[in-house]
């Protein structure tokens, strides 16, 4: 199976996407290309971030399932404990991804209020500029300080100035196996769903959430996003507790594609138990 995910090599996407590769992972430097890249048939499979447990959803990933032709087959829950690595005690500025620098932030201010943060590309991003430049630590995973145990060369290693810093005990985050639209399978306990309405009246939102509560099936996230179009138009993104072969999702997928019959509704896929990596 050849899997894209978020690079460089040691991000946490990496990890994930580790868990269902055989052979090796190659990387993009954005979950909209992640995506673009499977739609387009470059890829069997790409593992995107989308939910983080103190941080929320990664919007970007959001969008990028919203807007191009794949489907969700699988998702990885992942721990998130994240390590400060540097040269040496002594730096000026933290880089990482915004998540991760958002997951440390009381960390951050209690610990460094008077170092710079810089927001890169990804956490392993962060950690090559902390390689390069002495000023200059990453908040990532721990096996990223490059020791010869994690695959590290000589003359390339970090020191882990703390681990465990992010802000909650519990972090975690959610990621999505993305194939293309061809792969799409409905069988399973969960599955995702975008739903554009392409109206707007008092209780809409309502009739979506009810046509799911009336057949009893168990919401697991709800959001809303921008649908681009205009001010205050949006798409919903729907993770239920259900499988797409079910009567009652069948059921309720038609009652709401009459809400939406100016709009459109995209089964993303149904998936199974969720994987956990380390
Ligand atoms: O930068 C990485 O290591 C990623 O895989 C991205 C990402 C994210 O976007 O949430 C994944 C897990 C952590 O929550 C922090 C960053």
């Amino acid at each position: 199976m050849h899997v894209v995910t978020l690079g460089p090599a040691g991000t946490y996407s990496h990890r994930a996407a580790q868990s269902i590769a055989d052979g090796s992972v190659s990387f993009r430097e954005s979950v909209t290309e992640i995506v673009a890249a499977v739609a387009d048939g470059e890829f069997e499979r790409g593992v995107v971030p989308v939910e983080n447990s103190i941080e929320g959803s990664v919007d970007e990933s959001l969008d990028a399932l919203a807007d191009r032709e794949v489907s969700v087959v699988q998702e990885i829950v992942s721990p998130i404990r994240h390590a400060l690595l540097a040269q040496a005690p002594e730096f000026d500025t933290v880089a990482s991804h915004p998540q991760a620098l958002a997951q440390c932030r009381e960390y951050l201010k209690e610990n460094y209020p008077d170092v710079a943060q810089e927001a890169v590309a990804s956490t392993a991003r962060g950690v090559e500029r902390a390689r390069e430049d002495p000023s200059v630590a990453a908040i990532g995973h721990p096996a990223n300080d490059g020791s010869p145990a994690q695959g590290g060369g000589e003359g390339d290693g970090l020191q882990r100035i703390a681990e465990n810093i992010q802000d909650r005990d519990s972090n975690a985050t959610r990621f999505l196996v993305v194939a293309p639209e061809s792969a799409r399978s409905d069988a399973g306990g969960k599955t995702s769903l975008v739903v554009y309405p392409g109206a707007n009246y008092p209780g809409l939102l309502l009739e979506l959430l009810e046509s799911f509560a009336e057949r009893e099936i168990n919401l697991s996230r709800a959001e809303s996003r921008p649908s681009g179009r205009r001010l205050g138009d949006y798409c919903f993104h729907f993770d239920i507790e259900a499988g797409l072969y079910e009567a009652r999702t069948t059921q309720a997928l038609e009652e709401i594609e009459e809400i939406c019959a100016n709009g459109w509704v995209c089964r993303l896929g149904s998936y199974d138990t969720e994987h956990v990596v380390e």
